[in-house]
């Protein structure tokens, strides 16, 4: 089934932004975060072991709703579709990579740091934005700003936003979802602690509601 990006950032108060490193981690790390209430994850392609983390997730964790992110190549959108992702996500909009998700139909949030960004990728249909890298681009004040002229923009800000400053960005009427990697650090990912993970999202889930 095709999801929409509205819907799918609107029913998670964030999306974690996951590097798999080894493979055998991928299904014990989505269970940790979907026990501890997080459902929507994105697993960046900025690891060999990715596509196949994304397979066994999708194949192996109820409940879980898998994603692909770092999407930047045109043949990455049908790696991803054939993967089993139900959406993907980049940190950039370039031409080419959205003729080849819009052409799929893939159910995509694009990364944009301006408003001429945001415009266009209006323009063109999608939902959903990912305003990256969020806290160096401008952060909350930035994102405000951008709320009156492009009022009917929705935005996911990613990078730089935590447990500490999700809830100022969540505040703003224009931020649906937030993304992050706070939830799945690499040095519990490697020492295989998959309790402390399911803490860290049960917090989050509490936290954010
Ligand atoms: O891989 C992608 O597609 C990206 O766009 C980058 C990620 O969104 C950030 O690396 C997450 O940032 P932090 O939560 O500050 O660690």
């Amino acid at each position: 089934m095709t999801l929409s990006t509205l819907a799918l950032a609107k029913s998670a108060p964030m999306i974690p932004v996951i590097v798999i490193e080894e493979l055998a981690h991928a299904v014990p790390l989505a269970k940790a975060l979907v026990a501890g209430g997080i459902t929507t994850l994105e697993v960046t392609l900025r690891t060999p072991v990715a596509l196949d983390a994304i397979r066994a997730i999708a194949a192996e964790v109820e409940g879980a709703v898998v994603g692909a992110g770092t999407l930047r190549k045109v043949a990455d959108v049908a790696a991803c579709i054939d993967a089993g992702c139900q959406f993907g996500v980049s940190p950039g909009s370039p031409a080419a990579l959205m003729d080849a998700v819009q052409e799929a139909g893939f159910p995509f949030l694009p990364g944009c740091a301006s408003p001429t960004e945001a415009m266009v990728l209006a323009e063109r249909g999608f939902e959903v934005l990912k305003f990256f890298p969020a806290g160096a681009a401008g952060g909350v004040k930035m994102l405000s700003s951008l709320a009156s002229p492009l009022a009917d923009v929705a935005f996911c800000p990613t990078g730089g936003v935590s447990l500490k400053n999700a809830k100022d960005y969540l505040a703003l009427p224009n931020v649906v979802t937030v993304g992050g990697s706070w939830v799945c650090p690499p040095d519990m990912a490697r020492a295989e602690d998959w309790a402390g993970i399911e803490r860290l999202a049960r917090a989050t889930t509490d936290a954010l509601g």
